[in-house]
């Protein structure tokens, strides 16, 4: 049985009331003190848990049609449940008294969010977006209906059951969209708190820890580090309301399977600036609201819902925090006036200062139960509200008169950003220019321009930086109603800038284009080069071959030449060695007075043959076409011989002298000379045949005695097997050796020789390196002495000879 509401009499029968009755006037932010302090009530409509399956439900609250008035049924008989209660009281009506309140507006059981929001809400933030602060503050026991109001159950526009939150924030958006002016430029951020155990924290970014209550003149309350976001759409705000209700302190109690254990503040604030227009074009306007959506956690009768541990201190301090704000009412309201109002009392209070009776349009909206069970809260509860109708509050537009809004922020701030890109954007453009003209001369010098590019790096940076900051800036504003990127100027200003890039870009495609022929040219360029250096290399690697072929047939040469040196050098001490000892041995003869006309020839001491003498002989020899004069070494029989027949050679040549001078015979007067020259004759005679028994002598001597001798000395002194004694012993029997064959001489000591003239031997050939050549010897040059060449060879022909023989 449903209990109605009659004005008239307190205990009137009760009347049902369908939601059809419900009138609603439409509401318009106003000025009225009385109008700035609204309070409502909204009765939900019963549990399922309350609603006993055997008995049905019955209401104990009436609502008047005009629904500014309601009526709460008290009973005061004993029955325990609703069936026992409606009984008796229809047997006993004295049972029951009616207790009736008068508020702006109550809400039945019935009503819909929709009504809730039109009615109430919709005029607290149309307020806002004039300039106001307003507050929607969502009052009552546990488990009566505070958040369903508030926020409702899902966050999509469709849903016919999402509150007063999402509906607010659609209004907002709504609102701006409609403000088609260019000129008016809107703002909107969102804030999320709660206050759980008497402290503050962020809701959207809990991660700040506890935060502090400040008050400033101008801004009036407000909690220190607080995050604000910038929304855009009824959807950005949802989310952040989903954000935050994810952190808030809800647990399950007796009373309410979610039940907010914490008073949640969700804060929407509006700017909006109107930039003047013609005649003051450079005058703005801006001005700030403030929405506060406040959902308090409810009261309990720990009585009555059994809590416990964290939940009873939890309790506690719900309990606490509603009678400060009972009390702060209560002072505000007292008919003497107070000069202390006990808003530090609690962080709610302190919190909702300014919308307890300052600068705010407030509405209370009193949730009940229509429970029997729930009596006493839902009657404490409509004699507070009843109260807080009282409250005056002086509200008043927040027109930004200190400059200090965030949109005048922004406006400096991006005024500054766009000139800071600008320079930017020319200093990347000069850079650009220099770097480009910087890589083409590091790409000739085959260096790149790493500084240059760092620098153009980071400005480029910088600058997107910029771009970044003020992108973000301008996605926070929405001007004209729409978003900065929807704008008319917006889009006009993005198409000029497009058309801008694009001829940029096309003369930039243009200048490529260049560049690239360029390249291809310089390409094909370089494809010569490369060909022309390409054939350089092989001539290059061919004359490096021939090179190292003439550098190997050099060493080669040096090398023969340098043989030949040593075997000239090796030969020259040789002979120097030799003619030493011939000229010693010469001295010898000459001291016995005794012409030998010979030398040795040195031997090449690495011939390991019988011990040559050089000839006298000069006759040539012709080999291979080329005529020499033959180094014919010979043996000691064979120079012997030699010598010999240059004896006999000249015993001839004085015979033919003898019978030349006889043929100029004089008969008288040349007696005395053919006598003294007769007697030369005979004397050259005997003399001669003296020199033939000397020379054999002596050749014997020399052959077998002192000759051999001094030659196995040296020898010797070659091997180095002399010590000092051994040579001087040595030398001795040489001497000895030579003082025999001076006896022999001294013999015929008392002969005197003519003086003769016997040819003279010629000089033994000296090897003179001559430089090495292929030309071919000719016949002028045949007289010359020999080269080692030529003197090798000739050996060799000799070796071969004595080989074959
Ligand atoms: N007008 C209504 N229409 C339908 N259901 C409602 C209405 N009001 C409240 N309810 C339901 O009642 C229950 C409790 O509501 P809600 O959680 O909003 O209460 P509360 O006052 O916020 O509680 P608490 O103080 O414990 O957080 C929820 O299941 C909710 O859906």
């Amino acid at each position: 049985m449903n209990i109605g509401y009659d004005s008239r009499n307190s205990s009137s029968t009760p009347a049902s009331l369908s939601s059809s009755t419900y009138q609603f006037s439409t509401v318009t932010p106003s000025n009225d003190n009385r109008e700035n302090f609204k309070v409502v009530i909204r009765v939900r409509p019963p549990l399922s848990r309350e609603i006993d399956p055997m008995y049905g439900f019955s209401s104990i609250v009436s609502v008047s049609p005009d629904h500014k008035q309601i009526s709460i049924q008290e009973y005061l008989g004993a029955a325990s449940n609703d069936m026992e209660r409606e009984q008796d009281i229809q047997e006993n009506p004295g049972l029951v008294t009616y207790h009736h309140f008068t508020f702006d507006c109550v809400y039945d059981p019935d009503s819909t969010q929709v009504q809730v929001y039109e009615n109430t809400a919709r005029a607290a933030v149309l307020s806002v977006l004039e300039g106001y602060n307003a507050t929607l503050l969502a009052y009552g026991q546990t488990g009566t209906g505070k958040t369903y109001t508030m926020e409702g159950f899902k966050y999509n526009s469709t849903d016919p059951q999402r509150g007063i939150v999402p509906r607010a924030s659609e209004e907002i958006f709504k609102f701006i969209e409609s403000s088609q002016s260019a000129n008016a430029t809107f703002m909107v951020r969102a804030s999320y708190l709660q206050i759980y155990n008497e402290f503050i924290s962020d809701l959207l970014k809990p991660e700040r820890g506890i935060l502090q209550i400040r008050e400033e003149k101008r801004r009036g309350v407000f909690v220190e580090g607080l995050s604000e976001w910038a929304v855009r759409s009824p959807a950005d705000i949802c989310s952040l309301m989903q954000k935050g209700e994810a952190t808030r302190a809800t647990a399950s109690t007796k009373m309410n399977d979610v039940s907010s254990r914490s008073h949640a503040v969700f804060i929407i604030i509006v700017e909006h600036m109107v930039v003047g227009e013609g005649d003051f074009p450079e005058g703005q306007e801006i001005t700030v609201g403030k929405l506060n959506l406040v959902d308090l956690a409810g009261s309990e009768r720990v009585r009555v819902t059994g809590a416990t541990g964290k939940r009873l201190e939890e309790s506690k301090k719900i309990n606490q925090s509603l009678s400060a704000l009972g009390n702060v009412i209560a002072a505000l309201t007292d008919t003497k006036p107070r000069t202390h109002i006990p808003y530090r009392d609690s962080k709610l209070t302190r919190l909702l200062e300014d919308s307890l009776g300052g600068n705010c349009k407030t509405t209370m909206m009193a949730m009940i139960s229509p429970s029997e069970e729930a009596f006493g809260e839902s009657l404490s509860s409509l004699k507070f509200a009843n109260r807080a109708k009282n409250i005056r509050n002086i509200p008043k537009i927040n027109a930004d008169i200190d400059q200090k809004t965030l949109l005048r922020k922004y406006e400096i701030e991006l005024k500054k950003l766009r000139q800071e890109l600008d320079l930017k954007n020319k200093t990347v453009c000069d850079m650009q220019r220099m770097m480009e003209e910087e890589r083409r001369r590091a790409d000739r010098e085959s260096e790149g321009p790493d500084v240059r590019s760092q620098e153009y790096i980071s400005e480029k940076e910088e600058k997107r930086k910029l771009e970044e900051k003020i992108r973000l800036m301008n996605s926070q504003l929405l001007i004209g109603g729409k978003k900065l990127e929807e704008t008319p100027q917006f889009i006009t200003a993005l198409e000029e800038k497009q058309k801008a890039i694009r001829k940029e870009y096309e003369s930039k495609l243009q200048e490529i284009e260049k560049e690239r022929t360029q390249i291809e040219e310089d390409k094909a360029q370089i494809d010569r080069y490369k060909q022309l250096l390409l054939r350089q290399r092989d001539i290059m690697i061919a004359l490096t071959a021939r090179l190292n072929e003439r550098d190997e047939t050099i060493i080669q040469l040096q090398e023969e030449l340098d043989a030949y040196d040593r075997i000239h050098r090796e030969t020259e001490e040789n002979l120097e060695y030799k003619s030493n000892r011939c000229s010693q041995l010469e001295n010898i003869l000459r001291m016995h007075k005794i012409q030998i006309p010979a030398d040795e020839t040195p031997e090449l001491h690495y011939y390991k043959e019988p011990k040559r003498y050089p000839p006298y002989s000069t006759d040539t020899v012709t080999l291979d076409n080329e005529s020499f004069v033959p180094l014919q070494m010979l043996t000691a029989e064979e120079k012997i011989n030699e010598l010999t027949h240059i004896i006999e050679n000249q015993k001839s040549e004085l015979e033919r002298m003898i019978s030349s001078m006889n043929s100029y015979k004089q008969p008288v007067h040349n007696d005395g000379k053919v006598k003294d020259l007769q007697n030369t004759v005979t004397l050259l005679q005997s003399t001669n045949e003296k020199i033939i028994h000397e020379r054999q002598a002596v050749a014997s001597a020399l052959e077998n005695g002192v000759l051999g001798y001094l030659e196995a000395i040296y020898d010797g002194i070659q091997e180095n097997s002399y010590s000092l004694p051994q040579l001087l012993e040595e030398l001795e029997q040489v001497m000895q050796g030579i003082s025999q064959s001076l006896s022999i001489l001294n013999r015929n000591e008392s002969v005197r020789a003519p003086q003769l003239k016997i040819p003279k031997p010629p000089a033994a050939p000296v090897y003179v390196p001559a430089p090495i050549t292929n030309a071919p010897v000719s016949k002028q040059q045949s007289r010359r002495p020999l080269t080692v060449d030529e003197m090798l060879k000739l050996k060799r022909q000799e070796n071969k000879v004595r080989q074959e023989n």
